[in-house]
């Protein structure tokens, strides 16, 4: 049990998702885990552990933004015993041609959050994500032909953010896309010496100014979770720490 997980010790699997949402979070663990258990429901953050393809893995809500995120990341980590945390969402594209549904793996992410320079002395930190999780995810996605779009992507700490010039620049700097929380969870990843890796499917082009609707939204999630399972199932069978 720690201050906002209100689990017993061995409840979490090494591997868990972190979904922003907490019932999303409930939605993987019912339609796609076996033998699912709600572990924590501390202020409805809810968390899950069953398991998929002969692996226990664990779900969890993280909140949305990179406060809530990195709180319960750290916690997991530090109390609960989770050393691989992947996160399963989805973002705004803003780069050109990125289509809705498509696939996003961030190999970093940059932010407007001062979250990492206060962890580094006020350096600038390249929030990167983990390699092994990285090279699994892009195996696993090979593997069942589904493409990836590889690169850096902005974590904001606003949705609806004043300065309307950002998309235009952050496409300019070739990112892919905009979300919440990735850039301190590959942070408190570094702090705490574990690892951490991003998968986010396009929910909305913000320079397009397009949205799925929720039956897209629907489908499109289901394959970024399916890969997430298959991936996190083979992190588990392979896990040296
Ligand atoms: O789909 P999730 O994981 O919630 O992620 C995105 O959606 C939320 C904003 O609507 C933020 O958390 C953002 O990062
Ligand atoms: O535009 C978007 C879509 C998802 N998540 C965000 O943070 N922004």
């Amino acid at each position: 049990m720690s201050l906002h997980i209100n689990a017993a010790p061995g409840d979490f699997a090494p591997t868990v998702l972190l979904p922003g949402d907490p019932l999303r979070a409930r939605h993987i663990a019912q339609a796609y885990l076996s033998d699912a258990r709600e572990v924590s429901n501390t202020r409805g953050m809810f968390g899950f552990t069953g398991q998929w393809q002969g692996q226990r893995l664990s779900v969890m809500g993280s909140g949305m933004g990179i406060p809530s995120c990195v709180l319960y990341a750290t916690e997991l980590v530090r109390q609960h015993g989770v050393r691989r945390l992947l996160r399963v969402g989805t973002c705004g594209a803003v780069k050109p041609g990125l289509r809705l549904g498509d696939l996003v793996l961030a190999l970093g992410a940059s932010t407007d959050s001062r979250v990492n320079r206060q962890r580094f002395g006020g350096h600038d930190f390249a929030a990167v994500a983990s390699w092994p999780m990285l090279r699994t995810l892009a195996d696993t996605a090979a593997a069942a032909g589904l493409p990836l779009h590889a690169g850096n992507i902005f974590s904001s700490d606003l949705f609806y953010h004043p300065d309307r010039a950002l998309t235009s620049l952050l496409a300019d700097m070739g990112l892919l896309g905009i979300e919440m929380e990735a850039a301190g969870l590959f942070g408190v990843a570094a702090a705490e010496g574990v690892h951490a890796a991003a998968l986010l499917t396009v929910s909305d082009h913000l320079l397009e100014h397009t949205a799925m609707d929720p039956a897209e939204r629907e489908q499109g999630l289901g394959r970024m979770i399916r890969l997430a399972l298959d991936a996190a199932a083979a992190m588990e069978a392979n896990a040296a720490d």
